[in-house]
C-alpha cells in the first residue's frame, strides 16, 4: 500500500512534522510494509518553515532580530535545497507566542523583526522568498517589517510615526525613497493563514484583534488605523489593498506585502502543495491521512483539509483526517470529500493532558485507522 501523509500541525500540542512521525509509527506497527510518503502541511503560520524543510530539504538559520516589543530573540528562516528559496514565518519573529497574556498589545506590538529576517535573507544572497504570515502578535499592516527594510511612515508634519498598528491612524505620507534597493530583484510570495480582508466586519482587526488582547475599543481604532493607511497606499501608490483576499493575514501584513514588496498572496495549502508537487505524488495512493486541531467550519473556508481533499478528490484518492476534535457533520464532511474523521483523544481530559500526550495518542489512532483499512481489504 502507499499511504501519503499531510497533516497540518495540532497547534500547541504537535508540529505537522511530528504529526507524520506519530502516524508513520502507527500505520508500520500494523502494516510495516507500507510505502508512506511524508508531506507535511502548514499554513503560513507556525510551522511553515519546518514542513518546508522536513519535506524538501534545506536548513534552518537563526538571527538576532527585535520582537513584537522591540526586545532581542533569535527567530529562524529557513533555506530550502534548492538553493534559491528562502523561507521566513512572521510568527518567528512577530508572533503572539512571543508575548505572555499579559504583554499581548496590537496598538504597539510590531513587525519590525520580520522586516530584519527579510533584509538578512537578502543579505544572504536570496532573492526568492516564501513571506509565512500568520499567528502574530501585531496589527501594524506590515508597516513595521517595512521600516526594517527602509520605508518612513510619516504624520502630518513629515514626522516618523512610531511602532505600531494604532500610530497608522495618524499616517498621511509615505517616503519610499530609502527602501532597500535589493527588493527590486526579489520575487516574494506571501503565503496566507487566512482569505480576511484588511478592513471592516471580515477585516485584520476585527476578526483577529480580540485574540491578540485588543478591547473592543481597540479594535475600533486599528480598524479605522488601517483605514487611513488603505487610504494613504491607494492615493500614493494608486492601488486598493483594502479589499484584496488575504491582505487582513497577520494584521494586514499581506496588505504591506502587496503594497510594497509587489507580492504575490498565495493560501498556505495551495503554495505547499504545489512546491510538494502534492498532485503528482498522490497520484496512485492508496489513502492520504490530513489532520489538525479541530475539523469544524473553518476547516470547510478553506483550511488545509479541505484544500487537500479538492486535489485528492480529482484523483479520486479517499482522504481521513486524524484530529484533535471534530466539529463536523457526515453531510459537511461530505461537501468536502473526507471520507473519514476521527478524533485522536478517546475519552474526557484537560487540555495539558491532550497536549502531553498527543503524540501516542495520534500514533494510536493511525494505527487503529490502518486496523480498519486492513479489515476493508480482507
Ligand atoms: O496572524 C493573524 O492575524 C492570524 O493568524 C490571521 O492571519
Amino acid at each position: 500500500m502507499r499511504i501519503v501523509l499531510a497533516p497540518d500541525s495540532l497547534k500547541g500540542s504537535l508540529t505537522a512534522t511530528q504529526a507524520c512521525q506519530a502516524i508513520e509509527e502507527g500505520i508500520l506497527n500494523v502494516a510495516p510494509d507500507t510505502e508512506i510518503v511524508r508531506l507535511p502541511m502548514a499554513d503560513g503560520g507556525e510551522g511553515t518553515i519546518e514542513s518546508l524543510v522536513y519535506a524538501l530539504g534545506g536548513s534552518i538559520r537563526e538571527a538576532t532580530v527585535r520582537d513584537p516589543l522591540g526586545r532581542e530573540v533569535r527567530a529562524s528562516y529557513g533555506v530550502l535545497a534548492d538553493g534559491i528559496t528562502t523561507v521566513v514565518e512572521l510568527a518567528q519573529a512577530s508572533g503572539h507566542t512571543l508575548l505572555s497574556k499579559q504583554e499581548r498589545n496590537p496598538l504597539v506590538a510590531s513587525t519590525y523583526g520580520t522586516g530584519q529576517l527579510i533584509a538578512r535573507c537578502l543579505d544572504d544572497g536570496y532573492r526568492n522568498v516564501l513571506l509565512g504570515l500568520g499567528g502574530s502578535a501585531t496589527n501594524d499592516a506590515g508597516t513595521g517589517m517595512m521600516r526594517a527594510l527602509g520605508v518612513r511612515f510619516l504624520d502630518e508634519a513629515g514626522l516618523p510615526l512610531p511602532d505600531g498598528g494604532d500610530a497608522l491612524g495618524a499616517l498621511r505620507t509615505i517616503d519610499l525613497s530609502s527602501i532597500d534597493p535589493r527588493l527590486a530583484e526579489t520575487k516574494v510570495t506571501a503565503v496566507t493563514d487566512v482569505r480576511n480582508a484588511l478592513c471592516g466586519d471580515d477585516g485584520a482587526s476585527r476578526v483577529f484583534g480580540p485574540q491578540k488582547g485588543a478591547t473592543e475599543a481597540d479594535v475600533r481604532r486599528l480598524d479605522e488605523a488601517l483605514s487611513t493607511f488603505a487610504d494613504v497606499v491607494k492615493r500614493q501608490l494608486g492601488f486598493d489593498v483594502a479589499v484584496m483576499p488575504g491582505a487582513g493575514a497577520a494584521g494586514g501584513t499581506g496588505a504591506g506585502a502587496l503594497a510594497f514588496l509587489g507580492a504575490e498572496l498565495r493560501p498556505g495549502c495551495e503554495l505547499l502543495a504545489d512546491y510538494y508537487r502534492f498532485d503528482e505524488r498522490i497520484a496512485g495512493a492508496d489513502l492520504i491521512i490530513t489532520g489538525e486541531g479541530r475539523l469544524d467550519a473553518q476547516t470547510l473556508s478553506g483550511k488545509v483539509v479541505a484544500g487537500l481533499c479538492r486535489r485528492a478528490r480529482v484523483q479520486g484518492v479517499p482522504v481521513a483526517a486524524l484530529c484533535g476534535s471534530i466539529g463536523l457533520s457526515a453531510r459537511e464532511m461530505d461537501a468536502i470529500g473526507l471520507a473519514a474523521a476521527m478524533s485522536i483523544v478517546s475519552g474526557p481530559c484537560n487540555l495539558s493532558e491532550a497536549v502531553d500526550h498527543a503524540y501516542e495518542w495520534m500514533r494510536d489512532r493511525a494505527e487503529q485507522l490502518m486496523r480498519i483499512v486492513r479489515l476493508g481489504r480482507l
